[in-house]
């Protein structure tokens, strides 16, 4: 069973609703989830040997989402050792963009920077090719959740 801690950057709502969906999936299949929204380094506490999973838009021209921000801020100054963790982004975009899904790419960088190891590839949602974003999450969660064995 895996510690899952989700971190949510979200604007309109879509990625905190597919945030809960994927808690909700992760639950069910045995492990145990907390949801951060707002994320902070103090919440969340020590997170060696668990698993750090971003679920976020993108907003503004390629920005994280106003409230995954300040933590965004807070790995980036404050640099923690996230080298016993690891990490996967699910993030949400528009492909009109240049910037398509910029976010989840930033979050990753700004995970591996701290030494958080990679679970799996990123989960990149084309909102405007999915009708819904949670499917497009189940199928990636197929690929994801057999990793979780692996820890
Ligand atoms: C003002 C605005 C700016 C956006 N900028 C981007 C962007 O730069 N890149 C991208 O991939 N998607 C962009 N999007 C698309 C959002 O990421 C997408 O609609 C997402 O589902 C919104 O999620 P939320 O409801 O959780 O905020 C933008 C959407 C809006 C409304």
């Amino acid at each position: 069973m895996a510690q899952i801690h989700l971190l949510v950057g979200s604007t309109l709502g879509a990625a905190e609703y597919l945030a809960d969906h994927l808690a909700d999936r992760l639950n069910a299949a045995g492990h145990q989830t907390r949801i951060h929204n707002p994320a902070s380094l103090a919440e969340l506490g020590d997170t060696a040997g668990q698993l750090l999973l971003a679920v976020t838009a993108t907003h503004g021209a390629g920005e994280i989402p106003d409230n995954l921000k300040p933590f965004a801020q807070e790995l980036a100054l404050k640099q923690p050792n996230l080298g016993r963790s690891h990490y996967a982004v699910v993030a949400l975009g528009d492909s009109n963009y240049d910037t398509f899904c910029a976010a989840g790419h930033q979050m990753q960088a700004l995970l591996e920077g701290c030494g958080a190891q990679p679970l799996g590839t990123p989960c990149l949602i084309d909102v405007t090719a999915q009708d819904l974003p949670e499917d497009a999450a189940d199928l990636w969660l197929e690929t994801w959740l057999p990793l979780l064995s692996q820890l």
